[in-house]
């Protein structure tokens, strides 16, 4: 579950709310009760954090937040620590960077790390790591986080609580705005989701783009509103309104997931339209001489995007090459990679097994500014 900074601080004089903090782990301790395996995925302390500085949330940059971040989390572990002490459980505080969920070694070390507080009855409390992260290596919310580790867990579901009853059909401030209780297709609402609350990180843009991620990992997510005695178990068991999205029915495997659902981009290509036509029906990887133009600096290993000349987005996929050495090989498709690169290669530049072809249940990300990408013709 993931719950959002509103519910944790107060948000006119960022203090804890203790209420709340009792409320949430209470039904926690009813929820282990019941048999659920719970991890937290908690914000709030950049929130709380703020005070200790001087600082206010609409005035705060990124050092101050990075100040505060450090500043706030012993407070917000602190409560958590008392409460849960008098629910009789322990909690431990997981800190994670972007790195530790794009990078697949680190993705697995974090998950071990999680499963073993879980099997030690423990319960796992994740943030990012806001104190050393910048603007460019950042997530940056912690939706997107929480749905990344329901991926990583293979969770049944995700619940969202935040200080609005759950997705609205347009801006919740509009007359007539109407929860939406079901939603299949997230995409179909990615338009009508501008806008925060005063202490809010991403809103309901970066909530849908978690419950994509998260229906893609085969885990239904529920947002709702944390105002209430009983925050999750009454969501869980349907006692009131909220926005469910649902899983789909064939989710993508682990590699799979991990593989095209990421938080940031690390490098993309563009292919040409003969290969992109044939992608997935009788092509099923990428080489160098199917390449036109190419957006770095990427290294061996990372995930990119791959675009059509019209900038589609249709797969992603891990790299064998850094864009440099992409862009050598795709220079010289005359020439014997092993020649070019000193080694012994193939000069495949995605291989079958790590690329994935987009689906219709991807949400694509936008093409990135054409000049900066490098056409693989100029010289
Ligand atoms: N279509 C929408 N439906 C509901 N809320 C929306 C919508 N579009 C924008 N929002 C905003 O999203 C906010 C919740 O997200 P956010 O402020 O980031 O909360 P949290 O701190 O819990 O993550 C709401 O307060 C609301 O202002
Ligand atoms: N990592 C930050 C929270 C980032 C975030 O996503 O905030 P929110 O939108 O309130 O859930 C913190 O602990 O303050």
């Amino acid at each position: 579950m993931k719950i959002g900074s509103s519910l944790l601080a107060n948000p006119d004089l960022l203090t804890p709310r203790w209420a709340f903090i009792q409320r949430l782990l209470e039904d926690i301790t009813k929820l282990r009760n019941d048999g659920y395996e719970v991890v937290l995925c908690s914000s709030g302390a950049v929130a709380l954090g703020l005070n200790m500085l001087g600082e206010k949330p609409e005035t705060a940059g990124l050092r101050d937040k990075q100040a505060a971040a450090a500043c706030g989390m012993p407070l917000l572990l602190n409560a958590y620590k008392q409460v849960a002490h008098e629910f009789g459980f322990d909690i431990a505080q997981v800190l994670v960077t972007l790195q530790d969920m794009e990078e697949r070694k680190r993705f697995l070390n974090t998950k071990n790390t999680v499963h073993r507080l879980l099997q030690g009855d423990i319960l796992p409390i994740v943030n990012e790591n806001d104190s050393i992260t910048t603007e460019e290596i950042r997530v940056g919310d912690n939706d997107r986080l929480a749905a990344k580790v329901a991926q990583m867990i293979q969770a049944d579901h995700l619940v969202i609580l935040t200080c609005i009853d759950g997705l609205y059909d347009r801006n919740p401030e509009e007359e007539g705005a109407q929860l939406v209780e079901e939603v299949s297709d997230v995409s179909e609402y990615i338009a009508v989701t501008d806008g925060t609350s005063s202490l809010g990180s991403g809103g309901m843009l970066t909530k849908m783009q978690a419950a994509n991620m998260a229906q893609n990992a085969g885990c239904t997510t529920l947002i709702a509103n944390g105002e209430h005695e009983e925050p999750v178990s009454s969501v869980l068991y349907g006692q009131r309104k909220h926005t469910k999205c649902i899983a789909h029915t064939k989710p993508a495997s682990a590699w799979a997931a991990w593989l095209t659902d990421r938080l940031q981009v690390a490098g993309s290509l563009v292919i040409r339209d003969d290969v992109a036509k044939k992608l997935s029906k009788e092509i099923d990887h990428i080489r160098h001489e199917d390449i036109k133009s190419i957006q770095g600096p990427y290294v061996k290993g990372d995930v990119i995007h791959v675009y059509d000349e019209h900038g589609e987005e249709i797969a992603r996929g891990m790299t064998n090459f850094s864009s440099e050495e992409t862009m050598v090989l795709a220079r010289h498709p005359e020439m014997p990679p092993k020649d070019l690169l000193g080694y012994q290669t193939g000069g495949t530049v995605i291989s079958r097994e790590n690329l994935i072809i987009l689906e219709d249940r991807h949400l694509l990300w936008d093409s990135p500014k054409e000049e900066t990408f490098v056409e693989v013709s100029d010289t």
